[in-house]
């Protein structure tokens, strides 16, 4: 394995915070605040992020790091770096391509691809430029459990290997710039997965034709603050699947959802759950036979005021005991991110807002830049901290600092 380089791809762009930097000049209002807000006041987001600097690395010396293996195995398939993409909605606002774009960049960089239920290239278009690097279908279980059974069995022969089910969207989070926005995908782009269910729903519900946006009566919570907890008796979502008509689901329980969403899936796809937060969560997704647990807040965009998801990682560790893998996602922005998040007992970490921005920037082009800065940083540090492979990276590396400058062993 190659040795660290300090090599730059791009001298416009050497870091995370400058390809935001940069995407942000590359998208329009609308895109920009839907892909970089917070719910609320958006200090759960903030805090994914600054949650990373409360800890330091403790290095170790004298180890012979000429040569450092980031890989690590998942889903049957070695992963170049501990990293992969997360499961991002409607991509094709930030490039053209969207996530055939993304799909290529990581089949290119051999990272494992998240792909959003609502996504707006379907999932057989997106198997189709993976080439064997593994895909994840994230799966929002509708009330309408037809459109989600259907969408399993078309993801499972496009050899997908696993859902992530997201279990933190009850409920819409309250995301004011999209609603002061108005947020709508322009009518050239497709909630692509659904596309047949939805014409399907709009013969239903007497309309012909058009998009979203051009539809003269919009059916029944189907606006752009439908889904949104307002208080009122809950109607369950008909007419065609809008990302704020059919994410929600505040009916989702254990018993019943994940059961069934077992006996849909195995044994060609395995299923996990996006979302976790708690140690108690954890220990019944594995008395509910999950595979595996992704630790996330929906990169702040839901509960705001819950932890930032390196600060639930641990008591997610300690519940899960090693019984499945813990993965996590949120505020990840540097390679010393990625390894802290491993050292605190993350198997694998999934990044989000980067790789739209890479997409913002330069599509294909940007996806691959922006994993390769990540992967680049991550190898660094591995070599600087003096660990070879990932599999060694444990809390021996990590002290935690308080505001007052305290510093406690893990
Ligand atoms: C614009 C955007 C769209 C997202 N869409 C989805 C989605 O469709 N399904 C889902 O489970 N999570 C979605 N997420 C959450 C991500 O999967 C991930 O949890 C989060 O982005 C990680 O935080 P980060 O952006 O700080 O890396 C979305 C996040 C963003 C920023
Ligand atoms: C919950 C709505 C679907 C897209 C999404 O997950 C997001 O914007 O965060």
């Amino acid at each position: 394995m190659a040795a660290p380089s300090n090599d730059p791809h791009d001298l416009n762009c050497l870091t995370i915070a400058e390809l935001e930097a940069i995407a942000h000049t590359r998208m329009d209002k609308q895109t920009r605040d839907y892909y970089n807000e917070g719910a609320d006041s958006g200090s759960t987001l903030k805090e994914n992020l600054s949650a990373y600097a409360k800890y330091r690395i403790r290095p170790r010396v004298l180890r012979d790091v000429s040569s450092i293996d980031p890989s690590v195995d998942i889903f049957g398939h070695t992963n170049s770096i501990p990293i992969g993409v997360a499961p991002t909605a409607m991509q094709c606002l930030a490039h053209s391509d969207g996530e055939k774009a993304t799909a290529r960049a990581c089949r290119k960089m051999g990272v494992a691809m998240g792909l959003s239920s609502f996504a707006t290239t379907t999932l057989e278009e997106v198997a189709e430029e993976s080439g064997e690097v593994p895909n994840v279908l994230q799966l929002y279980l509708f009330e309408e459990r037809e459109h989600s059974r259907k969408l399993i069995s078309r993801a499972k022969k496009a050899g997908f290997k696993a859902v992530f089910l997201t279990v933190d969207t009850p409920f819409l989070g309250r995301r004011n710039m999209e609603i002061r926005n108005q947020f709508k995908l322009p009518p050239h782009f497709k909630i692509a997965n659904f596309a047949e269910d939805d014409s399907a729903a709009q013969e239903v519900a007497g309309h012909t034709g058009g998009d979203e946006a051009k539809r003269p009566s919009p059916p029944k919570r189907a606006s752009s603050t439908a889904g949104y907890h307002d208080g009122k008796a809950r109607v369950p979502p008909t007419g065609p699947i809008t990302f704020h008509s059919h994410a929600a689901n505040p009916t989702l329980s254990w018993d019943r959802d994940i059961a069934w969403l077992k006996k849909e899936c195995e044994p060609e796809m395995q299923v996990w759950i996006k979302g976790v937060a708690t140690g108690e969560d954890a220990a019944l997704a594995v008395q509910h036979g999950v595979h595996g647990i992704v630790v996330s807040n929906h990169g702040g965009r839901q509960l705001n005021g819950a932890l930032a998801t390196l600060d639930a990682l641990p008591e997610v560790v300690e519940a899960v005991a090693g019984r499945i893998p813990v993965h996590v996602d949120g505020g990840v922005r540097h390679g010393t991110d990625v390894f802290k998040a491993l050292a605190l007992g993350a198997d694998f970490v999934w990044i989000g807002r980067p790789v739209l921005w890479g997409l913002a920037y330069k599509g294909q082009e940007g996806v691959e830049l922006c994993l390769r800065l990540l992967g680049d940083e991550v190898r660094l540090c591995m070599g600087l901290a003096g660990v070879t492979s990932v599999k060694d990276i444990g809390k021996e590396y990590l002290v935690k600092i308080d505001k007052s400058g305290f510093v406690s062993k893990l």
